[in-house]
């Protein structure tokens, strides 16, 4: 994997591998142009045509990709193409990582940092939902890892006999459910809604002037689910789906003169 140099085309693609999905980012120089998520790749990709639908204009089809990941067996697929430069925790300007960290959310908190200033917590509400906080050293302080809520929604369904497959409301579930639906929904949305609101409070005991980001597949709904009950919160409380691309165009613009 070689590094290019940036002056080459000031067009590069940020793809992050999550578990459920791609997600990529267009940048020209400094300014993300597009976003948007494809299924994982199920073959060894060696060019890289753009959908047309996404109306980049004159991309050539070996692109510089910034590759981080989070599923070794779909990183695995991207060894034969020529452009490739792969993101790793070395090359994150925080302190005290450790080894097994996800770069996802290496580059979530860099990127919240970066933007909304240090210390910041970030929830992402992926596969996984994490949470991870980084304090004005731009020093880890640590985090916690729970299933997402869609996976929580599916390991009833898959696990049980009784349990359907359930999905999230665009609105908060009444609290008390009167059906399976309901107490399912209720189940696991106000319990992850408890959590969150327990980690947040305890984290700005520590640190006051933090800011609190909201990222992630499931954020929007999230934020919809947990706003209304926080107002508190309001001023503190961003959401932003971008996160790990400020991250990435953070720790690129800094390894590239753009
Ligand atoms: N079109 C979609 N495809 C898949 N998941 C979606 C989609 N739209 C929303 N989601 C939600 O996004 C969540 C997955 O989030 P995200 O895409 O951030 O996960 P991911 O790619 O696995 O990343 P991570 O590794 O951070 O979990 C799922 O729980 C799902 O409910
Ligand atoms: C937790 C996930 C799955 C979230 O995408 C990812 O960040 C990961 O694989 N992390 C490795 C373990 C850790 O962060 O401690
Ligand atoms: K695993």
């Amino acid at each position: 994997m070689t590094q290019i140099p940036f002056s080459q085309s000031h067009h590069w693609l940020a793809l992050m591998i999550g578990n459920s999905r791609l997600h990529w980012g267009y940048f020209q120089g400094e300014t993300l142009q597009k976003s948007w998520d494809t299924p994982h790749l199920t073959n060894e990709i060696i060019t890289l045509t753009i959908p047309d639908h996404l109306l980049i204009p004159e991309v050539p089809n070996h692109l510089p990709v910034y590759l981080a990941s989070v599923v070794p067996s779909q990183t695995t697929l991207w060894q034969k193409y020529p452009n490739l430069s792969l993101i790793t925790l070395d090359q994150i300007p925080l302190e005290k990582l450790y080894p097994t960290m996800g770069i996802d959310r290496a580059l979530a908190v860099l990127g919240s940092g970066e933007t909304y200033g240090f210390p910041c917590l970030v929830i992402d509400a992926g596969t996984a939902l994490t949470i991870t906080g980084v304090n004005s050293d731009r020093t880890l302080v640590g985090g916690a890892i729970l299933p997402g809520f869609k996976l929580q929604l599916q390991v009833l369904a898959t696990q049980t006999a009784a349990l359907p497959q359930t999905f999230l409301p665009p609105n908060l579930p009444p609290r008390w459910g009167t059906t399976t639906l309901e107490s399912i929904q209720s189940g696991i949305i106000y319990t992850i809604l408890a959590g969150i609101e327990a980690f947040i409070q305890d984290w700005l005991q520590s640190f006051p002037d933090s800011k609190i980001l909201l990222t992630g597949g499931d954020s929007i709904i999230l934020s919809t689910y947990f706003l209304p009950k926080n107002r508190y919160l309001e001023q503190i409380l961003y959401q932003d789906k971008n996160l790990i691309f400020w991250g990435l165009q953070s720790v690129i613009s800094k390894q590239i003169k753009m």
